[in-house]
């Protein structure tokens, strides 16, 4: 029985970041899997990991057949999915109006449909002892203006994740939603195409490397969701006191 860790998202940002760490802190793995619409990427990747064999499955999350393809490829390897990263997403700024129907559209599509598909897909290969960690963010603790359509999408993530954890404790999987601030990543790249990076959140900016090992530090301690650094962790509270429609007025200034 070949015990694999499935990542997507591998090709850039958090998702290589935890292909790395997974390499080096998950003792008994004999295959990581790596998922991402760019080849070369997870090839350049392949070649970096030392140890670990690396399965590279160039599969467009957005597409029907990819679904179908890593269905396929499941059912004949049957492999024991010791830890699955779902890191593939996307977030456009700017206000809803202004978007392009497909970026709205295209967010749900990938961040909450391309992701409870994946988690479906994988759960009959998950065994006691297993994690699942879904990238959230914390853009889900509370309604975002300017940033509408991708925090709503980040809410999801983190309330199915929230959920799907209690459903799965009784076989011993355990679920974290990793729900960071802003991260030095290529999200930056597409998410402000059209504007400057608030200065703000360049202020609060974390390195995925460390965002990345807090989180495993803390699904190894079996908790709900991994917020990084203490500013984040003081804007969760905050989101949890105040009214959404306050937190939204607020952040719509
Ligand atoms: N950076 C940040 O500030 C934060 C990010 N997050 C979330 O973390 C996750 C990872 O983001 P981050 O690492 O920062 O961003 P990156 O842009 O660096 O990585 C995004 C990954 O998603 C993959 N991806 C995008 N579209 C598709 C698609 N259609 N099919 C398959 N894979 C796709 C990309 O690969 P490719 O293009 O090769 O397909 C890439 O590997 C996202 O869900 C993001 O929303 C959460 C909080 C903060
Ligand atoms: N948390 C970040 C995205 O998910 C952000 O605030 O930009």
């Amino acid at each position: 029985m070949r015990n694999i860790a499935l990542v997507t998202g591998a090709s850039s940002g958090m998702g290589k970041e935890f292909v790395r760490e997974i390499s080096k802190k998950y003792k008994g793995l004999d295959e990581i899997w790596v998922v991402a619409r760019r080849r070369e990427r997870l090839r350049e990747l392949k070649k970096e990991i030392i140890g670990t064999r690396v399965r590279i499955l160039p599969l467009d999350l957005m597409k029907e057949e990819s679904f179908e393809r890593l269905k396929m490829v499941l059912a004949k390897e049957q492999p024991v999915v010791r830890i699955l990263v779902n890191a593939s997403g996307y977030g456009i700024s700017g206000s809803f109006e202004h978007q392009t129907e497909e970026d709205a559209a295209g967010m749900i599509h990938l961040n909450c449909e391309a992701l409870t598909r994946i988690t479906y897909l994988v759960l009959p290969y998950l065994r006691r002892g297993s994690f699942i960690y879904q990238m959230a963010s914390s853009a889900g603790f509370a309604p975002q203006p300017n940033f509408t359509v991708y925090a709503a999408t980040k809410a999801y993530v983190k309330s199915f994740s929230i959920a799907l954890r209690q459903e799965l404790s009784y076989q011993g999987i355990r679920v974290i939603a990793v729900c960071p601030g802003p991260v030095k990543t290529e999200f930056f790249d597409r998410a402000y195409e059209q504007e400057e990076v608030k200065f703000y959140k360049k202020f609060v900016m974390a390195a995925p490397k460390k965002v990345v090992r807090k989180a495993i530090r803390d699904a190894r301690k079996n908790k709900a969701v991994s917020v990084y650094g203490m500013t984040m962790k003081v804007i969760r509270v905050i989101c949890k006191l105040l009214p959404g429609r306050w937190i939204a007025k607020i952040m719509g200034k």
